[in-house]
């Protein structure tokens, strides 16, 4: 994690030019090169039927005492049209936000499952576009909202403006973006903000706290509280610092804390919960029963079961 740890708190200078492959997703035969996706139809929900933004979706669940339930899901792994299926499952199950990883063949601050995720979506030829092209179609299907989680280097092939713009017209709320430089996090901060796109920023636990408090101050939507020293991955047991970790975020800020790192079992969820967090984000295990099980329909079945196990553990 010292990487990743650098990559949160110092920021890592950028990688060199991303090797991501733009290759056509072969179950989306649509002209994906320059493609623009019909603005979604969001005008013509109302207000009450919008699917609301991240920070929005916080405050709806403070108001019912509620912590929310994010998982983390790899676009592509095992192929696009489980993603897409996935996504249903986990709204429907009662997910409160969804992080949609953009797979890269460089992912510093992942463990091995999130890793070897990346390198089976990628080897099946996934790329931006073919992601966005599926999001076009399943985000009106849902009702929660979707946090685009990419390195910083895809956002820089495509252009910050192009790219923000592009998630945006397929209905994306937010986005997190763990490797931006420091000298950047600025500029992609103002570009989300005319997009209105939340950038959520991410602290840890050796953060300095002045460091900490520049970054709750610049995040949107929430603040993503980094639970471990080292790369993404199932835990254990959850380091019980965290539970100082979060009142010194919510000494420096209002804003929601949501917690990830590890998290794995209903036991972790309830302890973060009971630690005082506005939400819980678990990715590995859920990356990792979708990607490894003998077929789709059966990692399916088994993110269903298990997504609602840790539910079930919120208050
Ligand atoms: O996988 P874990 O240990 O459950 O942690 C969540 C994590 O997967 C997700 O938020 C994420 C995926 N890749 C990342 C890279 C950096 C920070 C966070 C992430």
């Amino acid at each position: 994690m010292a990487a990743a740890l650098k990559v949160t708190t110092n920021f890592l200078q950028l990688k060199k030019p991303d090797t991501y492959s733009f290759s056509r997703f072969p179950s989306h035969k649509s002209n994906l090169s320059t493609k623009t996706f019909a603005p979604m139809a969001a005008a013509a929900l109302t207000t009450s039927s919008r699917v609301l933004g991240l920070a929005e979706t916080f405050t709806r669940l403070k108001k019912d005492g509620k912590v929310a339930f994010i998982p983390y899901i790899t676009a592509g792994d095992p192929d696009l049209s489980t993603t897409a299926e996935a996504l249903k499952v986990l709204d429907s199950c009662g997910s409160d936000i969804i992080e949609l990883g953009v797979p890269y063949s460089d992912p510093l601050a992942d463990g091995p499952v999130i890793q070897a995720a990346a390198t089976r979506s990628l080897a099946r030829g996934t790329n931006l576009n073919a992601i966005l092209s599926m999001l076009n179609e399943v985000v009106p299907q849902l009702s929660c909202p979707i946090a685009l989680f990419t390195y910083y280097n895809p956002i820089l092939k495509r252009g910050v403006e192009k790219f923000m713009s592009t998630i945006k017209e397929v209905g994306v709320h937010g986005l997190v973006v763990p490797d931006v430089p420091l000298e950047e996090t600025e500029f992609l901060r103002k570009e989300a903000l005319k997009h209105k796109l939340e950038l959520v920023l991410l602290t840890t636990p050796t953060t300095p706290k002045d460091r900490m408090k520049a970054i709750v101050e610049a995040s949107e939507g929430f603040v993503y509280l980094v639970s471990a020293i080292g790369v993404t991955g199932a835990r254990v047991s959850i380091n019980n610092r965290v539970e100082a970790l979060i009142q010194d975020i919510k000494e420096a800020t209002d804003k929601p804390v949501a917690v990830g790192f590890g998290i794995s079992k209903p036991e972790h969820v309830k302890q973060i919960a009971g630690w005082g967090a506005d939400g819980v984000i678990v990715g590995s295990a859920m990356v990792k029963l979708l990607g490894e099980a003998k077929s789709p329909e059966e990692g399916l079945k088994e993110l269903e079961n298990f997504t609602k196990s840790l539910i079930s553990a919120l208050p």
